[in-house]
């Protein structure tokens, strides 16, 4: 079983009316990258903060690497790196000035907190920029000096609030990327968050869909299809030649169909197992000409439509 990095136990955050975060249990992993998703104003910030131990449950305790946010705060802040959605640097200084300025202020000497924002700006591919102002860097290249700023630090954990808002689609592809590779090669715990399930679910060991205060489910991909799309998880698409009389009538016969809908173009079957043998044999046995039998896939778009649009997205 692998060390828990992240605990949240039965959190609850509660601001006068309105109940942000309600009775949240997870545990995140060592070395995991962890996607919290969900619409804007789920309760996404409000969780991180709680990890951060910059505001406190209501309800409910959080212990990172095994210590106790609210309790000890400064502990928790040396093991966790922390980008928030917009980094402040100096802006006329440069990429490594900023860098070495904060090895320095977290007690490294000269030399050794320029190895080390050597070090990083290579590995967050801002070499070629290190030498440049910050306040000319675009987005991602800000974003990407934040990463190395936080990992100047030598945190355990890294925790990232919509990392990669306002990125143009390159930008998002290189930091995703740059991410993972974090994630691979130097055994770091990676929390983000994110309403673009879509872009960040694939560098994500797990991801959990909050929505409301409430984190609906969590896992891989499909350990989410199971558990949200499960009414739609055996339907099949049948189309049938010819004028098929009674068709409806004998398939809601059959022990493992759930439904039956149609239109001019086919039918669809909701059966209540994984049974696209069985159903095949009925269109055979019962002498229909059975021209295409698949099963209907669901995904990613499906869970974001179902769970996600209708939320305040704001892009
Ligand atoms: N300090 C606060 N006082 C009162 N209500 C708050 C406070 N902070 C957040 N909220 C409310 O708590 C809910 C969750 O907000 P939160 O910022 O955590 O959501 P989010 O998922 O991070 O969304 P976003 O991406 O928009 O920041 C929202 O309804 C928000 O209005």
């Amino acid at each position: 079983m692998a060390e828990t990095m992240i605990q949240l136990k039965n959190i609850t955050k509660q601001y006068k009316e309105n109940k942000a975060v309600k009775q949240l249990d997870l545990s995140i992993h060592k070395g995991e990258v962890f996607g919290l998703l969900g619409p804007n104003g789920a309760g996404k910030s409000t969780t991180i903060y709680m990890i951060l131990g910059l505001t406190e449950p209501t309800e409910g305790e959080v212990y990172v690497s095994g210590i106790h946010a609210t309790n000890k705060p400064i502990e928790v802040k040396k093991k966790v790196g922390f980008l928030p959605d917009n980094v402040g640097f100096y802006e006329d200084m440069t990429g490594m000035e900023n860098l070495i300025l904060t090895g320095k202020l977290n007690g490294l000497g000269r030399v050794e907190a320029k190895k080390r924002a050597t070090h990083w700006l290579e590995q967050v591919r801002m070499d070629h920029a290190a030498a440049k102002k910050v306040g000319e860097y675009s987005r991602g290249m800000r974003q990407r000096l934040g990463l190395a700023d936080i990992l100047m630090k030598d945190p355990e954990v890294v925790i990232m609030d919509e990392p990669t808002l306002g990125i143009d689609p390159k930008g998002i592809n290189e930091l995703l990327e740059l991410i993972r590779n974090l994630s691979v090669d130097h055994g770091l715990t990676i929390l983000l968050s994110s309403h673009q399930l879509h872009q960040v679910q694939q560098i994500c060991d797990r991801v959990g869909i909050f929505v409301k205060g409430e984190l609906l489910s969590y896992g891989d991909i499909e350990d989410l299809q199971k558990t949200l799309l499960d009414d739609t998880l055996f339907l099949y698409k049948a189309k049938v030649k010819g004028p098929s009389h009674q068709l409806v009538e004998k398939l809601s016969m059959e022990p493992s169909v759930e439904s039956i809908d149609w239109d001019e173009e086919a039918y669809y079957i909701r059966l209540n197992k994984e049974d696209q043998g069985e159903l095949a044999k009925f269109f055979i046995s019962n002498q229909y000409d059975l021209l295409s039998l698949k099963r209907m896939s669901y995904g990613l778009d499906d869970i974001y439509q179902r769970y996600f649009e209708g939320g305040e997205i704001s892009d």
